[in-house]
């Protein structure tokens, strides 16, 4: 449960550092990594980094995603393509990799019981972002999905569009092994007070994870809670 905070040019160096070190890590121990990964723009500039290393094993790697607008795959609101698009530009998969997307272009309550049944029993390395209003993955504030405890993928409905959603429930995000929640800039400065002080919105969820902010981000924070990295 560490609290990083770093510099703003160096916050997709360190974020994916973080995310290295624990695949390897993982990866000692067992024959395949289960990764999921946050949508939205705050990880994108961090995954392209990713893929550009040579030591990091693909072929051993599982791909999960935390949450999907319901929209078009193909489309640039969709998480699975962008974050897709980023980690592999030119399209070409690793051999032996595995990639499980959330079907945001069917029908919601389908496509959440669909993943739920390819979700192994624990992730591995779970990533997270925050939204300007605390959400994270697509839990919103006053979602029904904060208080699920049984399903672990479950239709939701956003505070902006794209409205109607996919996301994980707070039983995936608590059992995950390891937990890097990512969050970048000024305007998301409020939502991680209200998460890490006040606790009073969906990103408290993943309190006990470690959460990686640049200074921006950190600046509503007590002097307390301002530990370097
Ligand atoms: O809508 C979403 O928002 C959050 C935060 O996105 P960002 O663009 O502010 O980084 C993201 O974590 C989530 O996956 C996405 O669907």
């Amino acid at each position: 449960m560490d609290r990083f905070i770093v510099d703003p040019v160096e916050f997709a160096a360190q974020a994916e550092r973080w995310i290295g070190d624990r695949i390897h890590l993982v990866l000692e121990s067992s024959r395949r990594c289960y990764l999921m990964l946050a949508g939205g723009s705050t990880p994108l500039p961090i995954y392209q980094r990713l893929a550009m290393r040579k030591d990091i094993p693909w072929s051993r790697i599982d791909l999960f995603f935390g949450d999907e607008r319901c929209v078009p795959v193909n489309t640039s609101e969709n998480n699975y393509t962008m974050v897709m698009r980023s980690l592999f530009p030119d399209g070409d998969r690793p051999d032996g990799m595995n990639v499980y997307r959330m079907c945001g272009e069917e029908n919601p309550d389908k496509a959440a019981e669909v993943y739920e049944l390819v979700l192994p029993e624990r992730i591995d390395i779970l990533l997270l972002g925050v939204g300007d209003d605390g959400h994270t993955a697509s839990i919103f504030p006053g979602s029904a999905a904060l208080d699920e405890e049984k399903r672990r993928v479950m239709p939701a409905i956003a505070a902006k569009p794209p409205l109607q959603r996919l996301t994980i429930t707070p039983p995936v995000i608590q059992s995950a092994r390891y937990l890097l929640v990512m969050v970048q800039g000024e305007g998301k400065a409020d939502a991680v007070r209200r998460a890490l002080v006040d606790r009073s919105v969906p990103a408290a969820i993943a309190l006990d994870g470690d959460w990686m902010m640049d200074t921006q981000a950190a600046r509503a924070l007590p002097e307390d809670q301002r530990l370097g990295f």
